[in-house]
């Protein structure tokens, strides 16, 4: 199976669908997709109409937005990669060791619940013993570090922001984000977290959705403060399984909740609010429609691992719910891997001349 191969060796690639769909159109809270200006204008006339898109100019200042972000994203692997040479080249971390995952990093509790998981006959009801499942939409809450750790964390992100370093932000949602594989996480830090910790958690809990196999990940922080971003918009991740951690520092309301799962629109969903627990986590599937509400004081930063499964995801891209026309891109890209019988050899690239 996929999972047992060597994944330094292997090659992820990204869906082309990255580059036409899920455009996030802030000012109307839209995600839309395009492919060219006809079929935007006949997809999404009337719905912007009623979002208040009305005039010449109003439709000429989106399509500027959305022409600049299919440019964003074809030029991110090049970008990427110079601010990871950049990074690794000046940056000077301030606190060296959260780079490389530790046991005493982690919340005792959560290690009780990787022993239960890992040791023989483990199932799903008994791990109920240790964890407190959240609602009907499969939301599971536990503790995953010290606290500790999650302050010395955020003061070595709180020192990257504050030096020279070009950042990567996470998505087009969140502006103050970071993304951790390009400051080095991955190696040390979240391959070990995903393989050794959460995958024996995720195989009891999730196996419906990837749960057994996660051989990727992409790991990024939020952040939310008043004058910042102060919450994040109804969605789904790009993940199969999502680890939601929060942080710190200090912080009123910001709860998270969550809908149905993709396609059900929100008017139609019932919401459950959830709180974050300062150094919890909160497990849930990556196609369970979620948002962030609005902090009222305070700055909220969590730690959000999106972990993917090649297996689950090569059948059907969870973005664009096709299979998936793969594009070569950096590192582990969006999870997907390659079978066909041509392999490697007919991936266009990332990169566009
Ligand atoms: O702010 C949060 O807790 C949620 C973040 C989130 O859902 C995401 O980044 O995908
Ligand atoms: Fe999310």
């Amino acid at each position: 199976m996929q999972c047992n191969e060597e994944p330094s060796r292997r090659t992820f690639y990204t869906c082309s669908c990255f580059y036409t769909d899920n455009i996030f159109l802030e000012e109307y809270k839209l995600h839309v997709r395009f492919t060219s200006e006809n079929q935007f204008k006949k997809e999404y006339h009337s719905i912007l109409g009623r979002l208040g898109c009305i005039t010449d100019v109003q439709l000429e200042s989106v399509l500027k937005k959305i022409k600049a972000e299919v440019e964003r994203r074809q030029q991110l692997c090049v970008k990427s990669a110079e601010r990871i040479a950049y990074i690794k080249e000046f940056y000077k971390p301030l606190h060296k060791q959260v780079y490389y995952l530790q046991v005493s990093y982690l919340a005792p509790e959560f290690l009780e619940i990787v022993k239960y998981c890992s040791s023989d006959g483990a199932t799903k009801e008994g791990l109920f013993d240790y964890i407190e499942p959240l609602a009907a939409q499969r939301v599971y809450r536990f503790p995953v570090f010290r606290e500790e750790f999650c302050r010395e964390l955020i003061e070595e992100l709180e020192h990257f922001e504050q030096s020279q370093a070009p950042k990567g932000r996470p998505n087009t949602m969140n502006n103050y984000g970071i993304l951790l594989n390009e400051l080095g996480f991955d190696e040390g830090f979240f391959t070990p977290l995903r393989e050794q910790f959460l995958q024996p958690v995720t195989r009891l809990l999730f196996p419906d959705c990837g749960g057994h196999c996660l051989d990727s990940h992409k790991a990024f922080v939020v952040k939310y403060a008043m004058l910042e971003d102060l919450e994040l918009s109804y969605h789904y991740d790009n993940a199969e399984v999502t680890l939601n951690v929060s942080l710190g520092k200090e912080f009123t309301e910001g709860n998270l909740y969550f809908g149905d799962m993709r396609m059900v629109p929100l008017s139609e969903s019932e919401c459950v609010e959830v709180e974050h627990r300062v150094a919890e986590g909160l497990l849930h599937r990556g196609q369970q429609m979620h948002g962030a509400l609005c902090i009222s004081s305070g700055q909220r930063w969590n730690l959000i691992v999106w972990m993917r499964s090649s297996e689950e995801r090569n059948k059907l891209c969870p973005m664009c719910g096709q299979k998936p026309e793969l594009v070569q891109a950096e590192g582990f890209a969006d999870g997907f891997t390659d079978h066909s019988p041509h392999g490697d050899t007919q991936k266009g690239s990332c990169v566009l001349n």
